[in-house]
């Protein structure tokens, strides 16, 4: 065992590095041998999915089904006019319904400090084109041959102009937009799972009850045994007084659907393990928090309950729900096992639960002797999805499982994760013996309920263009502008801020309390348009986006002709979240550009059409779908 805990501390230095930012260093444990473990698994799931099994169906409704919904809200006359900016007038035989009130399409599309260009003649293509003058800015609507992009010269002449220098492009404004930079900045690349889960810790105030989801319950191994009841409420449960009191006081009126599951089958006698598996903010930490505090005995004061979570800063949140929950058992306390906490060999460990990452645990079971295997009674594993793309982590966890269940062989064993794809099954299968298995999922359907677009902008700067044109449009819902890089990112919002709009700004360089900050003010409302860069690309939820910019197309790392396919999907997964309409729209500023959407087209087999500002039908069709 000694010679065990002496292997398992070379991955320590690695697994412990993994606080935010950290990358990971290539000091991995020697493989542990795989568990002999051979899992009976019952399964309860709970899931939207269609199957020849047995269903028991939840809930009401079919919240599932894409809502009709406004995509640009408001009126259509509101929309159009905002989106094309004062100075534009419909092409013939465009359709425009009347506008009941003009002057309140003059305060929205216009407010302080926006300059709309000078009204001029319509003649074709180009968003927020007023006078001959400022013919090149914004969008170009102009011609495409076939696959290529025509220069806004040869445009031109196709639209009459006569042949020569090309038009001043910005007489009113004067701006230039960053050049795209040589290499990728890091804080430009998405979250890594640890920040991500860190994030949505910061977010999520309050739990998605998911009441009025369409949810079936799947019975995979039909045991008479199982527990297939549910707690509607937490007094259903055996829950001490005092926990209940503390409920109250937080405010936790109703368990949520994993809780109203998952809770009567922590609860129960025998202990039973669990592996559960529902998206982030659902009730999972709740979950185990409460399942710790009923096993703990508070008048015992030595460590019985072991919680793992990835790190420090998660540990910590963890520690404050269980803290909050524990506030009328004065004797039950939290420890964090965590680097650097001062804690040495011989310190007498009194507090009943402990919290902490899997390299730390593994010095306090090993090498500092500080727990005693044999007297913990529950075992969490948190965040297991997240873990598990440590192997250090995966490794440590085994390891501790391991000691602990040889030493307490009635243990608990607990994994929850906010996914459930196939390494987490196979590790959580690996891990934990004979598991009832509680999943709830929602299918998150990114593709198929949102339209894609792309528009033409005649240069990086005619993007921006693009932007202040739409701007009323995006306001009227939630809109998220995607960059590549922060620098871009910034001086958009810059540049939209000096005309007097509100936009909220998320970029890697802000800490994660800052970023937390400005996702929930985008939700909140107070900021209609977040502006942001890869980082916000994945594992955020904010529901009700309903347009994605891509400012900037999504690029491959190291070949930036070859689009991310996978960014591309999670960015404008941003929208139509679980079966929401959703629009994506693609600005498209040269050939290059033009290219990777073409690719991104071929690649998803979805068709990305033009939107052609002179197309009102097509603005309507957005709409009214
Ligand atoms: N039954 C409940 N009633 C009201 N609020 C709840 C309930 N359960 C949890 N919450 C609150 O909802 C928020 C999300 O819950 P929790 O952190 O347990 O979710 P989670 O699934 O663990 O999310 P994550 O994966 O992000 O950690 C927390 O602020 C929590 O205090």
């Amino acid at each position: 065992m000694g010679d065990d805990w002496g292997a398992a501390y070379s991955s320590q230095v690695a697994t412990e590095r993994n606080e935010l930012g950290l990358a990971p260093k290539d000091e991995t444990p020697p493989p542990v041998p795989a568990s002999s473990l051979q899992q009976q698994m019952q399964s309860i799931q709970i899931n939207n999915n269609k199957s020849n099994e047995p269903v028991t169906t939840f809930g009401q409704g079919s919240s599932m089904r894409p809502q009709p919904q406004s995509s640009f809200g408001m009126t259509q006359n509101a929309h159009q006019q905002s989106a094309f900016g004062a100075g534009f007038r419909p092409p013939d035989g465009a359709r425009f319904p009347a506008n009941p009130n003009p002057n309140a399409f003059a305060r929205s599309a216009q407010p302080a400090g926006f300059l709309p260009p000078a009204a001029g003649p319509n003649r074709g293509g180009h968003f927020g084109r007023g006078s001959p003058a400022q013919r090149g800015r914004g969008y170009s609507g102009g011609p495409m041959n076939g696959n290529g992009f025509i220069p806004p010269q040869q445009q031109q002449q196709q639209m009459g102009y006569p042949m020569g220098p090309a038009p001043p492009q910005f007489s009113q404004t004067h701006f230039s937009a960053p050049k795209p930079p040589k290499k990728i900045d890091e804080n430009d690349l998405p979250m890594s799972p640890e920040e991500i889960a860190l994030l949505n810790k910061f977010l999520h105030n309050t739990v998605n009850l998911m009441k009025d989801e369409q949810i079936d319950v799947r019975l995979r191994q039909n045991d008479p045994q199982s527990p297939l009841h549910s707690a509607t409420s937490f007094r259903d449960l055996r829950l001490k007084s005092e926990i209940l009191h503390a409920l109250d006081v937080m405010g936790f009126v109703r368990p949520s659907k994993i809780q109203e599951f998952a809770l009567p089958i922590l609860l129960m006698e025998p202990p039973t393990n669990m592996i559960a598996q529902s998206q982030s903010g659902t009730g999972k930490t709740a979950s185990f928090a409460l399942a710790m505090l009923s096993r703990a005995v508070p008048s015992s004061h030595f460590p019985q309950c072991i919680c793992l979570a990835p790190t420090y800063e998660l540990a910590v949140q963890i520690g404050e729900v269980v803290r909050k929950m524990a506030q009328f058992l004065p004797e039950v306390k939290v420890h964090y096992a965590v680097k650097n906490n001062g804690v040495r060999a011989g310190t007498k460990l009194e507090e009943q639960i402990i919290i902490g990452t899997p390299g730390r645990m593994n010095d306090y079971l090993g090498k500092l002797q500080l727990i005693d295997p044999s007297k913990i009674t529950v075992l969490v594993l948190d965040e297991a999805d997240v873990m598990i793309r440590q192997q250090g982590h995966q490794d440590l966890s085994m390891r501790i499982y391991n000691a602990i269940e040889t030493a307490s062989p009635g243990v608990q064993t607990l994994l929850f994760s906010a996914t459930y794809d196939q390494p987490v099954i196979e590790f959580a299968e690996k891990l934990i013996k004979n598991a009832v298995s509680v999943t709830l999922k929602r299918e998150d359907q990114a593709l198929p309920n949102i339209k894609q677009y792309f528009v033409e902008c005649i240069s990086r700067d005619g993007k921006y263009q693009a932007v202040v044109n739409l701007y009323s449009g995006l306001t009227m819902t939630s809109s998220v502008i995607f960059t590549h890089t922060k620098h871009s990112a910034m001086w958009l919002a810059d540049q939209i801020k000096m005309r007097g709009y509100k936009v909220a700004l998320l970029h890697g360089e802000m800490p994660i309390p800052e970023r937390a900050q400005a996702i929930q003010d985008f939700k909140n409302g107070v900021y209609k348009v977040l502006i942001t860069t890869n980082v916000c690309s994945r594992g955020i939820d904010v529901s009700q986006v309903t347009i994605v910019i891509n400012y900037d197309p999504p690029v491959n790392e190291s070949n930036s002709d070859e689009p991310d396919y996978d960014t591309y999907l999670h960015r404008i997964g941003r929208t139509g979240r679980f079966g929401k309409a959703g629009i994506a729209i693609n600005f498209v500023d040269d050939e290059r550009s033009l290219q990777l959407i073409k690719k991104i087209e071929a690649h998803f087999g979805k068709p990305i059409p033009k939107l052609d500002p002179d197309d009102m039908n097509a603005l309507e069709a957005i709409n009214e779908d």
